[in-house]
């Protein structure tokens, strides 16, 4: 039988690059990998559908998830709840494709008390705090207000990243090209 395909958790600050290098390594390699159906309590936008960009589901029902371990990570946001479920990584694994869970620090936390994933952890670091700051005004999707949070956000994220033995690999998103070969690289090896 074919081995499990990998659990590969990307994280890194806000505006770092993590969409754009996905974006690409999944549009080279289309059959090897998959973004698990995560849960949440928001309300759907016009256009989704349950099951497809999220799991929608009531506090109740989500508690009662939180409460039999059903998440692998899950946090709140401006009041709305949003988890990833081992039922959903499987989902994915199951038809033989790599997981990736792009998640924050407190999420890359929690996955890290399950070593039954055997998960890998990479970050994806700016070439400095003044680099990330431009790509987020540069993307033109956050107030000013915003941006300065996620800046806030990105240094906590960046010391947290300093911890001996939390990530399996750093990749420093200067070049892009660069990067992108790093993780593709570093992440076609974990299929093997
Ligand atoms: N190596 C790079 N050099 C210059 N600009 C880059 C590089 N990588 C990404 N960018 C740009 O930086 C901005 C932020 O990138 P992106 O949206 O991929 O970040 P992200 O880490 O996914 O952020 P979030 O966590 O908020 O979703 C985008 O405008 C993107 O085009």
């Amino acid at each position: 039988m074919a081995p499990t395909p990998p659990v590969v958790v990307l994280s890194g600050p806000s505006g770092t690059g993590k969409s754009t290098l996905l974006k690409r390594l999944f549009a080279e390699h289309p059959d090897s990998f998959g973004f698990s159906v995560s849960h949440t309590t928001r309300a759907p936008r016009a256009g989704e559908t349950d099951g497809v960009e999220y799991h929608f589901t009531t506090p109740e029902k989500f508690q009662e998830l939180v409460n039999s371990n059903a998440f692998i990570e899950h946090a709140t946001f401006a009041g709305r709840s949003y988890g990833t479920s081992l039922a959903a990584v499987r989902d994915v694994t199951s038809k033989g494709r790599a997981c990736i869970l792009d998640i924050e620090m407190e999420g890359v936390k929690q996955v890290k008390k399950k070593p039954e994933l055997n998960a890998k952890f990479v970050f994806v670091k700016p070439p400095s705090v003044e680099e990330l700051e431009k790509r987020l005004r540069g993307r033109g999707t956050e107030s000013e207000e915003a941006v300065q949070k996620r800046l806030g956000q990105a240094l906590k994220e960046l010391e947290f990243a300093e911890t001996p033995g939390i990530h399996d690999k750093i990749i420093v998103n200067g070049d892009l090209d660069r990067a992108y070969k790093e993780l593709d690289e570093y992440i076609m090896a974990q299929l093997k």
